[in-house]
This record gives structure tokens, sequence and C-alpha cells, in this order.
């Protein structure tokens, strides 16, 4: 592979954003890739993927290095460097690569792969609490976190079958496989731009991972009843809900963000989807208003994210322990207050896209042995992990209300 200068120089300006500026990765890309007209589909590959390597191995890159943050502008090119000569990639013989050490980056790449937090390149905070939290697993998992995330497709019955999905995208030069135990999911046997296709702009599919799709399908909705999906966002697990629903039945859809039920009305238009009523909790009042009025209530409430830091390798850099203390008494408030909505004999379900178990199975323990949830027994629960699933990390538990 041969380096072009404006590639290489659009990857170090991102960096830096990313770096040194604390802006979000993919909002950086979004930018970036606009600059220029002219970069084809492997020239924006190439700033996206490098990009996100380099920020994904950023403390093992910046060890071998020996660089320090804030990262100046020849050391972010040193970071690039490592990732270049680890890569089997030739050094051009640009002034930004002057006396390149390849034989040591490669010495020093041995060395550290012998100590998992460098070889993982994860904060030490974060090896000790994977490690407190899941033992000898964690090493499998926090290795299937630093591979690179597929791309899944889900598609939406209600505007298309799989086969059609399959056969529009084929046309599109977009190859695809089905996902067992996953109905309705496409996964890309190549990374490509989907959403430039007509079948997405038309509300064929939608981008999911698989782990995701499975918490609708946990909850089992079904045409006809009355959901609340009270953590809605921008709706990815809301308009799968619908979709199973048929449109028929109503879906309330709510989160403290407006924008983000915004965009989930926006997202619901193009899916076809019409049994979808947006609320903002604003106030305490929007969830006793619906008291006892659900079927069925989906908290998927926020969390560290662990469980897809495949997507966003950023969030090792960002995630703190106190943000992580302060989301769990969250995801407790949430279990204890919104839990109200669902009605006698009606069924509840907790989802996490967290790996550990603090935020998951001891939630729903600490819950159910509280005053709050003394009218709710276990049903069942799932661990979905990214060793074994080769998915993201999800959490779903299933807990039904007495008559
Ligand atoms: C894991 S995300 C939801 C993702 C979404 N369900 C999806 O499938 O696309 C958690 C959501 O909970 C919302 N949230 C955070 N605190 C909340 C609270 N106290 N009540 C309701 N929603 C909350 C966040 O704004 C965020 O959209």
């Amino acid at each position: 592979m041969r380096l072009h200068r404006n590639l290489v120089f659009a990857t170090i300006d991102s960096l830096h954003l990313i770096f040194n500026e604390e802006k979000q990765a993919d909002k950086v890309l979004k930018n970036t890739l606009k600059r220029d007209k002219r970069w084809g589909s492997r020239d924006r590959s190439f700033i996206a993927e490098t990009t996100y390597d380099i920020v994904r191995w950023k403390r093992l890159y910046a060890e071998i290095a020996e660089v320090k943050e804030p990262f100046s502008r020849p050391n972010l090119f040193r970071l690039f460097t490592v990732w270049a000569t680890l890569n089997g990639i030739k050094i051009p013989d640009w002034p930004q690569f002057e006396d390149t050490p390849t034989r040591r980056i490669k010495g020093k790449f041995d060395e550290f792969s012998k100590i998992r937090k460098l070889r993982e390149s994860i904060p030490d905070w974060l090896d000790e609490l994977g490690v407190k939290e899941l033992g000898k697993k964690w090493d499998g998992e926090i290795s299937a976190l630093n591979q690179l995330a597929d791309v899944v497709l889900r598609v939406n019955p209600l505007k298309a079958t799989v086969k059609q999905v399959q056969n529009e995208l084929l046309d599109n030069d977009i190859r695809t496989e089905a996902i067992k135990n996953v109905p309705h999911a496409l996964k890309l046997k190549e990374r490509a731009n989907v959403f430039t296709t007509d079948a997405f702009k038309n509300g064929w599919f939608e981008v999911q991972d698989a782990s995701s799709q499975k918490v609708a399908q946990f909850l089992k909705p079904e045409p006809g009843m009355r959901i609340i999906d009270a953590c809605a966002g921008a709706g990815g697990k809301t308009l799968h809900i619908a979709a199973l629903m048929e449109n028929k039945g109503q879906v309330v859809a709510m989160d403290l963000y407006e924008n983000k039920l915004t965009e989930l009305k926006r997202r619901a238009r193009r899916n076809g989807a019409h049994n979808i009523e947006t609320r903002v909790i604003d106030s305490s009042k929007a969830i006793k208003k619906l008291i006892g009025k659900a079927d069925k209530v989906l908290l998927d409430a926020p969390c560290s994210g662990l469980g897809v830091l495949k997507r966003n390798p950023d969030s090792k850099w960002k995630l703190q322990p106190e943000f992580l203390e302060r989301i769990k008494n969250t995801q407790q408030e949430i279990l204890t207050s919104y839990s109200r909505m669902v009605k006698p004999g009606g069924q509840l379900v907790y989802a996490t896209c967290s790996i550990l178990p603090s935020e998951n199975k001891e939630q729903v323990n600490l819950f159910l042995t509280s005053e709050a949830g003394k009218d709710f027994t276990f049903v069942k629960d799932e661990n979905i992990m990214p060793s074994t699933s080769g998915f993201d990390g999800f959490y779903m538990a299933l807990l039904e209300k007495t008559k």
C-alpha cells in the first residue's frame, strides 16, 4: 500500500481533534470526510479505519513511540509510524517520517504484548475493573472488544423481506449473509457504505448489531399490545418493536432528550412505523401518567457501553470510574421508578450494552430485593459476550409483575 499525503494529513488532523480536543471520533470523521469531494470510497475508508485503529491502540502505540499526551503534531506522526510499521506498510521518505526506528518498534511491540493492559491498550483502572468483575473471562472479552465490528443490518419487515434486501444490495455489489437465531439480521461480507442505497433510503433496513436485535426479540412484543420503551434514544429498538407488532397496538417511546426523539420520529417515517408515540421525560409526571398502563416495558438503560467498545473505541479513553458509579445509581433509579408503568401480569425487560455484572445481574438482584421490586419475579436473563457471540456485548433480563 502506498501512503497518500492528503489522506495521511487528514488522519493526523482527525487524531489531533479526538485526542487533544476531546472531540467524539464519529463526529470528527464525519467532518473530515466532507473535506475533499474527490476522495473515493477507498480513500474515505483509509482515513476512517486508520483513525479508528490508532484511537483503539492509543496506549500501546504511545508506549511504543515513547510519546505522551497532549500529542504534538510530530508525536501524532510517531503514532502513525507505529501503526504503519506494525501493519507492514512502507514508510515514505517524507520529512515527517525521518529516522523511523522500524526494528525498535517491532521489538517493543513483542515486549509489550506480554502485558495485558498494554497489549489490549486500556487504562489501568479498566483492566483492574475487568478482572474484578469477570475474573479469567476478562482476557478473552477485552481481546474480542478490540476487534473491528462487523456491519449488521436489521431488515424492516414492514417494508421488505430479507431476500428482497439481499437482492437489492447485491445489485449494488454489496454481499450479505444471514445470522443464525437472528431472523432479520444480515451481515455484510465486506464493509460498504449502505446509507447511500435506495433500499436504506426507502426504510427497508436499519444498521443494528445482531446482539442489539436480540433485545426486542427477548421482549416478545405482540400486535395490539401497549409497549413502553422508556430509554428509547433515537429508537434503534423502538423501530424493531414497532415492526414486530406489525404496526398494531402502541409503542410509547420515551427519553430525557427531545432531540433524540425527534431523530426517532424521522426514522419511524422512513421505516413506515405508524404506531409510535414519543414522550419527553421532562418531569416525574411523564412517568406517573403511565403507571400500570403497559403490557410490557423495555428499560434499555444508560450504561458504561463496555459491550460496544469495538464500535466506540474512543470510549476507552473517555470513560471514567466516577461516571460508572453515577450511571449505576441511575440504572437503579430507572428500575425503581419506571417499573411502575408495568401493569399487573405485565413484563419488564432490563437491558444494557455492558458486560459488567455490576451493571447487569447485580442491578436486577438489587431491584428484586427492594421495596419497588417486591411485585416482580425473575423469569430469565441472557448475557451475550463478545468473545463467544462475535458481536456486541449485551445483557437482558425478563421480569414479570404479579397479577
Ligand atoms: C442505551 S441508550 C438507548 C438506546 C436506544 N434504546 C436504541 O436502541 O437505540 C440509553 C438512553 O437512555 C436515555 N436516558 C438516560 N437517562 C435516562 C433517564 N433517567 N430516563 C430515561 N432515559 C434516560 C439516554 O438519553 C439514552 O438515549
